[in-house]
This record gives C-alpha cells, structure tokens and sequence, in this order.
C-alpha cells in the first residue's frame, strides 16, 4: 500500500523577495518535479520505525517509534484539518532526532528539509512507522523551489494516506486532489516551507500546489490566463546559497533603510502587476508577440535592478547578465538569489545559432543551461498496491 505524490518547481518571473514583504509577484510551475513515495509496513513486516531515504543524495535516515514518542512533546493539540506551525519545544525535539544522524558537511543543508519532513510526518500521522522515499529533478538550493516542491510533494503524500480526504484509490495514474484538499496540502506545505526558509511568502508552495502561472500578493493567488509563448533560458550558475540567509538579509535591510525599501518593493509590485497585464494580454500577430516580449525583457530588467538595490545579486549572476547582454537577450535572477538560477528570456523570433552560441560561452564560463516546460500541472498523486 502506497502513494507517490509529485510537485513542480517553479521559476518567479518578478518580485522575489519583496513579495515576502506584501509586494505582488509571479511565478510559474516548470516541468521538473519532486517525488515522494509513502507507504505503511503491514502487521507482518513487523518494522517499528519511521523511514527517511533520500536517494538523489543516498542518505536513510531511520527513527524508531518509540525514540520519536519519547523525544517529541505531546502532540495531541495538533490536527490535520489545521495546519499550525511547528513550536520551539517541538522543534528542539526534532532538531534532536536530525542530530542523530550524521550529515556529510557538504550536505548540511538537508538538515532542515529532514526537520520539515519530521514535524509533516509527525503532525500528520503522528509516532506511526512508515517509510518515505525522496527523488528530484530539481537542483537543490538554486532558486527554483526545491524546498516548496519537497514540502509540497511530502504533504500531499502524507494527506493521501490520512482519513482527511477522500479519493479514488482504483484510479490508475496521476491525479489531482479536489480545492479543500488543495488548499489543505499548501497550508501543510507552507509549515513545512517555514521550517526551512525561516519568513516564506508562500509563493512557491502555492505554485507548486496548483501549477500554471499565477500573481501572488500577501497569500492571496490570482491564476494568471495567457495565450503568450513564453520561453525562459534557465542558467544554474552553481553557486550554492541559501533562501532563509538571504531573505533574512533583505529584512536586515529594510529595517536599516525602511523608507527606501519600501519605495523599492513598491516599484516591484509595479512591475510584477505590469508583468501580468502584458502577458494576459492577447496575442494577435508576431508584431504584438515581439513588442510585448520587448516589454517584458525591460521589466525583467527593472526587477533585476531593484534585486541589485535589495543586496541579492552575486558576481555569478552579474557574469550571466553581461553574457547575455552581448546577445542583446534580458536577464533576471530567479528565486532567492546570491548564486542560483538566472533567468533569460529567448524571444520567440530568436534564432537558433544565437542560443547556440549564448549557451555555449555561459557553459565555458561553468554555469549550466536548460530550458524547461513553463507553467504546466501543480502537484499530483498516484497509488500503488490497492486493488
Ligand atoms: N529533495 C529534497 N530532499 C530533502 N530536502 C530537500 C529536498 N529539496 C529541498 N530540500 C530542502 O530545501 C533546501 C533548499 O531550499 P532553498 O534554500 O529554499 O532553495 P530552493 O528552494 O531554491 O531549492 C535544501 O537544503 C533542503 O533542506
Ligand atoms: C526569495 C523568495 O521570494 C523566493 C525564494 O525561492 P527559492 O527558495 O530560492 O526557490 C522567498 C519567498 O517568497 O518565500
Ligand atoms: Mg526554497
């Protein structure tokens, strides 16, 4: 008996950061997924732990029942229909159970993601023996969601094998949850998302749980319709960085500039609502395609310039954007910033020699580039082992 849940990734095509502090933003799914299989062991396997295996990175991380019970408080207060954030005490516990196990240094990181995937699986399900098995198509800590679609994939899965919702355990392949339990894995999704970036907006589990391309302001969503093409080059500069440092940085500087910081997520809110007016706009002819690409390059651009203002650029990503500037092609970063993923806009009429040649000096210069499809399905589950 077990479920497989899927979450996309996503890409913000303007307003990080300041969405976290109430500005407007948009953001699309992309085509790379994270997965996460559950299951329960059945009375005769006889297995009494709870069962983490990340396997991209070949890490297990066990616990047995029993630990768990005595490490972690009461969690009798706690119920799956409201999700509420993971307390102090809880999260002393938990911090505890990761600490047992030993992470490689060049890991570290995953450290919290095992935390979320501990108070998810414990708030959910409580001290039960399971097993979890995590892989990605993502690169993890790069500006494209990762830790959203890992909190998103595991509360679906979690949710799947809970009494609160109902579902069709015969339907054979990916399906989708109805709008109440939807809207139960995002609320999930974003606990767990508040144990690893610290201050989320909720954002990119919103994308993550519902796919498409959406406008997002202070956890509202607004599904954005387009009939635009839209192809995005996708530049991971390889330069690691955290999202919970860098968000805590733009904080760090808004309370030591409040009047300027507020003029400039006031100037990002701008731009993401112009954004979405020009993408929503209809297509009639390759005239109005390209005049409205031009528009969007300059407002990746404006937002570009404002994330600089915010502190969250990097040489890295200031190298992509003079790369990509000798092609007379926009760039913006993605997601958190400090190193990551950049993104570039290839217009429709582009000629192909150009990516080529585009793709290949950012390659020689060690970054890595792909494309990916833009705006497609949020999050999905499959069973397998029901009959
Ligand atoms: N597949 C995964 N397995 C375990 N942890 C994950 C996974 N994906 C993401 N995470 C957690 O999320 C962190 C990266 O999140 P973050 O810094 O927000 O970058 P991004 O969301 O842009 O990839 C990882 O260090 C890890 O803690
Ligand atoms: C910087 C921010 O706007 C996006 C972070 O995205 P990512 O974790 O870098 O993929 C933070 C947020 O909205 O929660
Ligand atoms: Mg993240």
């Amino acid at each position: 008996m077990e479920v497989r849940a899927r979450a996309p990734g996503k890409i913000i095509l303007a307003g990080e950061h300041a969405v976290v502090h109430g500005s407007t933003a948009m953001a699309a799914a992309i085509d790379l997924y994270t997965y996460v299989s559950l299951g329960f062991p059945t009375p005769n396997e006889n297995d009494d732990t709870l069962k983490l295996h990340l396997k991209d990175m070949d890490l297990e991380f066990s616990w047995p029942v029993g630990k768990i019970k005595e490490v972690i408080p009461d969690l009798g207060s706690v119920t799956v229909s409201s999700p509420t954030p993971c307390s102090l005490e809880i999260a002393r516990a938990i911090s505890i159970l990761v600490e047992e196990h030993k992470i490689p240094e060049a890991k570290v990181g995953l450290a919290s993601g095992v935390s979320a995937f501990l108070w998810l699986y414990t708030a959910i399900h409580g001290c039960k023996p399971a097993k979890a098995v995590v892989t990605s198509e993502l690169p993890l800590g790069s500006g494209l969601g990762s830790s959203a679609a890992f909190c998103v994939a595991l509360s679906a899965a979690l949710l799947a094998l809970s009494d609160s919702v109902n579902l069709d355990f015969s339907h054979q392949g990916w399906q989708v949850f109805g709008e109440s339990e939807l809207e139960l894995v995002n609320k999930w999704a974003l606990e767990g998302e508040k144990i690893i970036h610290g201050k989320p907006s909720g954002i990119d589990n919103t994308v993550s749980t519902y796919g498409n391309m959406i406008k997002f302001r202070s956890g509202e969503l607004t599904r954005i319709n387009t009939n635009m093409p839209l192809k995005m080059l996708i530049t991971n500069t390889k330069v690691g960085r955290n999202t919970k440092a860098l968000v805590a940085g733009v904080s760090e500087r808004t309370l030591r500039h409040p009047s300027a910081m507020s003029s400039v997520f006031n100037a990002v809110d701008s731009i993401s609502n112009e954004m979405a007016s020009v993408i929503q706009a209809p297509v009639s002819d390759d005239l109005a395609i390209t005049e409205k690409e031009e528009k969007l390059e300059e407002l990746m651009e404006m937002n570009q310039g404002l994330l600089l203002c915010m502190g969250v650029s990097h040489a890295s990503i200031e190298t992509v954007l003079r790369t990509t500037l000798k092609y007379k092609l926009s760039s913006k970063l993605t997601g958190a910033g400090g190193g990551g993923c950049v993104l570039t806009l290839l217009p429709t009429l582009l000629s192909g020699s150009v990516v080529d040649k585009v793709v290949s000096e950012l390659e020689s210069n060690g970054f890595q580039c792909f494309t990916a499809g833009i705006g497609g399905n949020g999050m999905e589950i499959s069973f397998t082992g029901f009959s």
